[in-house]
């Protein structure tokens, strides 16, 4: 249910990341970020290639461990935080099938397991899954392999995925990287969708593109700091920041995971 206003305010923040410190390797990647993000509030990290948003958000669902500063999730440190059902995770791209052969539905399925007691899906779990597809608009596409969707296609079913567990929190790393426009257009209404369903949203994202009117608030990362934490910058031209240098593909993270229980 979504809070009001003043309810959100008496609340502790999801997600309250202060001082944060991280290295890849030898490598400082994040150098004292703070990033604090309310109840229903849409938040997008915006930066350069390299600035650490990714890197952020890993250190947030603890992928990454901090270095040094503090994490507290939901108003509870990080070392104590076990409700990690609470989240909803899309990683940077990856590709729906993992390598196993499985349906739409068995991916989305996936998702809701951190609900389940001993992995048995009962009828709200069968329910939640079917909205998920639905709001992603994949339900008629629920039996087919993942293996013969589109790009854009398979990152509807990775958001589904997360949708499935029914995340009071949902953080998703450039969902709209290499997705076309109409795919595009189908994750913004779920994300709209989400949204006024009382969600809190973390994005990464190089554009605003057709969330703009969903985002609440921006913060700018640039070389592992906050340079900017406000009202989301003009867009400008095809980017949202100017002097913006975003390429794409990623390289790959390889830094050694932590046990969160959210999927990968
Ligand atoms: N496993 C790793 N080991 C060492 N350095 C890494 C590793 N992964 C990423 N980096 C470096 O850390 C820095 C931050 O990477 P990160 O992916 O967080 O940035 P980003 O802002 O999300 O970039 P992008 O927009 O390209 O995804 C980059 O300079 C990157 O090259």
């Amino acid at each position: 249910m979504q809070s009001t206003p003043g309810q959100a305010a008496e609340q502790p923040p999801v997600i309250s990341l202060r001082g944060a410190t991280a290295s890849l390797g030898s490598r400082p990647v994040l150098r004292g970020i703070d990033l604090t993000v309310h109840r229903g509030e849409v938040v997008a990290l915006l930066g350069a290639n390299g600035s650490g948003k990714s890197t952020a958000v890993r250190a947030v669902v603890g992928q990454v461990p901090l270095t040094d500063g503090t994490l507290n999730l939901f108003g509870t440190d990080f070392k104590r935080f076990r409700d990690w059902s609470r989240i909803g995770y899309v990683p940077q791209r990856t590709t729906a099938a993992g390598g196993v052969p499985a349906t739409v539905r068995e991916v989305v399925s996936s998702g809701r397991l951190a609900r389940t007691r001993f992995g048995l899906l009962r009828k709200a779990d069968h329910a939640a899954i079917e909205h998920a597809l639905a709001l992603v608009d994949m339900d008629s596409h629920a039996d087919v392999s993942v293996d013969a969707l589109s790009g854009g296609q398979h990152q509807r079913v990775l958001i589904a995925r997360a949708l499935a567990v029914e995340p009071e929190l949902l953080i998703m790393d450039e969902p709209m990287a290499g997705v076309d426009l109409a795919n595009q257009q189908v994750l913004a209404n779920a994300l709209r969708a989400q949204v006024a369903a009382g969600s809190t949203v973390l994005l990464v994202l190089h554009e605003l593109g057709p969330l703009e009117p969903l985002i609440d608030r921006a913060v700018v990362l640039r070389d592992g700091c906050v340079v900017h934490d406000g009202p989301p910058p003009e867009a400008v031209g095809q980017h949202a920041l100017p002097g913006h240098d975003h390429v794409h593909p990623h390289a790959a993270h390889d830094a050694g995971p932590l046990r969160t229980g959210l999927l990968s």
